[in-house]
């Protein structure tokens, strides 16, 4: 598991740690681990000149002294400082003595001209709201000049908790982050702006010890192991009944595909048996001949584990009370999201997960699509505390609220653009419903689900455009990959 934690947490895990190790000493440890990185990016240090954005917290501190480090092996170092009254004191010092030369902001353009690299040093977890002008008219001064970036700790201008992004913020290629994973660097807009993000360890260990301990307002990405564990996997006790039946309710005369693409999800999903109710039961069977088809209402159609509804359904609204009134776990998306009734939702015992896009978590929140957008982690925490739901919000980072709106929130790390394709949020809630009849969590089976998904879209797309069809076909190379065969 790869876990974020918010600023509020670090900054106490890295109190509690200053207080036994000499002063000065994490910040020569993150000083360090950032020179490292910044001769990588350089290739050859000697003879570079690198220019160093100085804020006036310890944010700048860390790039001085990185500064120091790379003057010392013969870069020619400028150092940019924003507000030279206040710039770290001993960094500044530390930094002539090695030869480095300051220069005000009105200096900036001229150096930049030159620069073969530059340290983003403005602003780190200290960073409150937008940028103020001094620092974004810098900001938009090294975009203009083309020059790569390393961010320190994280892209001045991304907020460190949300990854929300106002106004002006520098767009990195590296972030060097020290001691732990800011939510920020994980969710996009952020994520986007911080480029590959390294990670340098300053001793923080595992983190909290700092806040109650509870590491409450982390965000945590799964990683392979995490979703291996995970996998349902058959035994010689299995059968169909007890792999999960899943029930899936989608399509319309409108949308037959939709019905076919989530059927397909779910197949691919470790389903034992697909049950299918609804309108596009003739193409789904021409496709997919296992699938166990009815016509009648979903509560007549035989057992299942789980059941999935909504994609391509309009306004089939009756079968949808029918799903939400089952005892049993149940998966809302696309239009069961716009026909779902909240109190409805909100009162059921088993499980609900609900698959909204930007697009219908806006329609739910009732604002607009951007605001969701801009503020991923604060709108699937909103919808997940008002539906008292599991909520998995897609789009450029996918994440997973757990009913009620607290704890940890799941970042999808695999997602990948080539997803941006009509009907493949279809075939993921078939995939994530087949995990939910397996017996997942509501959690699990939303975040276990997404990163399938997106390695499955990897494996299609490979460097080249594909159709939702394409995703659902390669989730068993999905499967095969997380489980090393
Ligand atoms: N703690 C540790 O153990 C370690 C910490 N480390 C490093 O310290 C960093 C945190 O340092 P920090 O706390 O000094 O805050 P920092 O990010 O430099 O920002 C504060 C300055 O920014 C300013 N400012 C604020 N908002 C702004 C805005 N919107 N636009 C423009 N300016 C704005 C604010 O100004 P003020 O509000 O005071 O006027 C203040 O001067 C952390 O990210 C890591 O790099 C490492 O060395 C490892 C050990
Ligand atoms: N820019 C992007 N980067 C990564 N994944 C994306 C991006 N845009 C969309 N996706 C993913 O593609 C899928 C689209 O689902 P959805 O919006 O429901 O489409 P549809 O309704 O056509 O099936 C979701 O899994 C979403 O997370
Ligand atoms: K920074």
């Amino acid at each position: 598991m790869r876990t974020a934690f918010s600023v509020e947490t670090v900054r106490a895990a890295e109190l509690e740690l200053m207080a036994r190790v000499p002063e000065g000493a994490l910040m020569q440890r993150a000083a360090a681990g950032l020179a490292v990185v910044c001769a990588e990016v350089l290739g050859k240090v000697y003879g570079s000149r690198v220019v160093l954005l100085v804020g006036s917290g310890d944010n700048g501190g860390d790039a001085l002294y990185a500064g120091v480090r790379l003057a010392r092996r013969g870069a020619g170092v400028f150092a940019v400082l924003l507000s030279p009254e206040r710039v770290h004191a001993g960094g500044l010092a530390a930094f002539r003595g090695a030869g480095g030369r300051v220069v005000g902001i009105e200096g900036a353009e001229d150096v930049l001209r030159r620069a073969d690299l530059v340290v983003d040093g403005i602003v780190g977890i200290g960073g409150k709201g937008g940028l103020r002008e001094s620092a974004a008219q810098l900001v938009g001064a090294v975009r203009e000049s083309g020059v790569p970036v390393v961010a320190v700790d994280l892209p001045s201008g991304v907020d460190a908790d949300s990854g929300e992004v106002a106004g002006e913020a520098v767009r990195a290629d590296v972030t060097v982050t020290f001691g732990a994973y800011k939510p920020g660097l994980l969710i996009d807009p952020g994520r986007e702006y911080a480029g590959v993000v390294r990670f340098v360890d300053i001793g923080l260990g595992g983190v909290p010890g700092g806040g109650d301990g509870s590491g409450e307002g982390a965000v945590e990405a799964l990683q392979y192991a995490d979703v291996a564990s995970l996998l349902p996997l058959p035994t010689g006790e299995s059968d169909k009944y007890r792999r999960g039946v899943v029930g899936i309710v989608a399509g319309s005369g409108r949308y037959p595909g939709a019905a076919v693409l989530c059927v397909a999800g779910a197949l691919r999903g470790g389903a034992g048996a697909v049950r299918y109710v609804g309108h596009a039961a003739d193409a789904v069977i021409a496709r997919f001949p296992e699938t166990l088809v009815s016509a009648g209402p979903p509560s007549k159609a035989g057992r299942v584990q789980a059941w999935v509804v909504g994609p391509g359904l309009g306004d089939d609204s009756e079968r949808l009370e029918d799903v939400v009134g089952a005892d049993v776990p149940v998966l809302i998306d696309a239009d069961g999201l716009r026909l779902a009734d909240e109190a409805a939702v909100r009162g059921r015992s088993a499980p609900t997960l609900l698959t909204p896009h930007a697009g219908e978590a806006a329609a739910l929140l009732g604002v607009a699509r951007e605001e969701v957008e801009r503020g991923r982690l604060a709108a699937v925490r909103e919808l997940a505390g008002r539906y008292r739901a599991t909520v998995l919000l897609k789009g450029s980072t996918t994440l997973v609220a757990a009913a009620g709106g607290g704890g940890a929130v799941r970042v999808n790390p695999t997602g990948t653009p080539w997803l941006a394709t009509a009907g493949s949020g279809d075939v993921l809630s078939g995939l994530a419903g087949a995990l939910l009849a397996a017996g997942l969590g509501a959690g699990d089976a939303g975040a276990v689900g997404a990163y399938l998904h997106g390695l499955a879209a990897r494996h299609a797309a490979d460097g080249a455009p594909v159709g939702a069809h394409d995703v659902a076909a390669a989730i068993p190379a999905a499967w095969r990959d997380v489980r090393g065969d």
